[in-house]
């Protein structure tokens, strides 16, 4: 049997869809189901802080989907840096549940994947377009999961990823616990016209509401000190806008095509200590082959 399971990474957030907005990018996590065995084992190179065993994300959550899957030998190769905001840990937790849903012939559909995988996430908005791809808005409240899925309005994508790791529980430390509700009605007015923007193609006026966010931005801020400065050339080079991918520390930025190349080339004469990838947006999701 040859089963090869293959998810997008995401970025979330896109400034004020905290927590409901994502897009799927072209960075791969691929999962191929080897033969059968008596134990789980799963072969990859992404260090030795990443299990190879049960304890693995994947198997933590197929296991959790369908705790009497058969073992097999796995072999799992990833484009998706771990703990930079471009997530990892969402595309794993899906591939996890589409593993325990092909080996164990559970014919979920698209939205059942995306109510257990939100559930195990805590917040559907990498888990989804993980799932569907393209740029999806979603909601989770209780057991019900709600999403809206749309093509992206043309942009170049160009993510400037540090080299350091921020976990997303560290990065939602630092979020305050309560807005008043005026603070929560400006910032949900703001995220309501971005998400309209994005949705009718008007990357300018999407751009200039992914950059006031209020919801998590200013707050973790502090945590990717890059932000800024990158913010300012995307503003001097005519960027769309300059977001903290997911928690961070990815900053994402979008621009006109013809705008890619010179702020690209900006970005690499600064000192900063990273990798800049240019990026497309995925609008497949979740692919398996058998
Ligand atoms: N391919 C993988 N296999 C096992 N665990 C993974 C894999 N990818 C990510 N993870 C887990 O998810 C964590 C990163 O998740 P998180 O802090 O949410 O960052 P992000 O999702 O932004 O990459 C990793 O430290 C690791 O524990
Ligand atoms: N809405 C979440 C998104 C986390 O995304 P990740 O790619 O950093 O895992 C948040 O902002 O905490």
């Amino acid at each position: 049997m040859t089963l090869t399971i293959s998810v997008p990474a995401t970025s979330a957030n896109l400034g004020p869809g905290f927590d409901s907005v994502g897009l799927a990018v072209n960075l791969y996590l691929t999962i191929d189901v080897l033969e059968a065995a008596s134990q789980w084992h799963i072969q990859h190179d992404l260090g030795s802080e990443v299990p190879s065993d049960e304890r693995n994300l994947l198997l933590e959550t197929a296991l959790q989907v369908c705790p009497d899957l058969q073992p097999h030998k796995i072999k799992m190769t990833s484009e998706i840096p771990l703990a930079r905001g471009l997530g990892s840990s969402s595309s794993v937790i899906v591939a996890g549940i589409e593993l325990a849903n092909q080996l164990g012939q559970l014919n979920l559909s698209a939205v059942d994947k995306l109510a257990i995988a939100t559930k195990i996430e805590g917040h559907p908005d990498n888990v989804a377009p993980a799932i569907f791809g393209n740029l999806v808005i979603a909601n989770s409240l209780g057991d019900k999961t709600n999403h809206v899925t749309a093509p992206m309005p043309e942009t170049g994508l160009l993510a400037f990823i540090p080299n350091y790791e921020l976990k997303t529980s560290d990065s939602r430390k630092v979020l305050p616990s309560t807005f008043t509700y005026h603070e929560a009605v400006a910032a949900s007015s703001i995220a309501n016209v971005a998400i309209a923007a994005l949705l009718t193609g008007n990357m300018a006026l999407a751009g200039q509401l992914m950059e006031e966010d209020l919801f998590h931005e200013s707050y973790r801020g502090k945590l990717v000190p890059e932000v800024t400065k990158i913010r300012e050339i995307g503003h001097a080079e005519g960027a769309y806008a300059t977001y903290l991918s997911g928690a961070g520390p990815t900053v994402m930025i979008m621009m006109p095509i013809d705008r890619l190349a010179i702020i690209k080339s900006r970005l690499e004469a600064q000192e900063f200590s990273g990798q800049l990838l240019e990026l497309a947006v995925d609008t497949h999701g979740i692919k398996v082959i058998n």
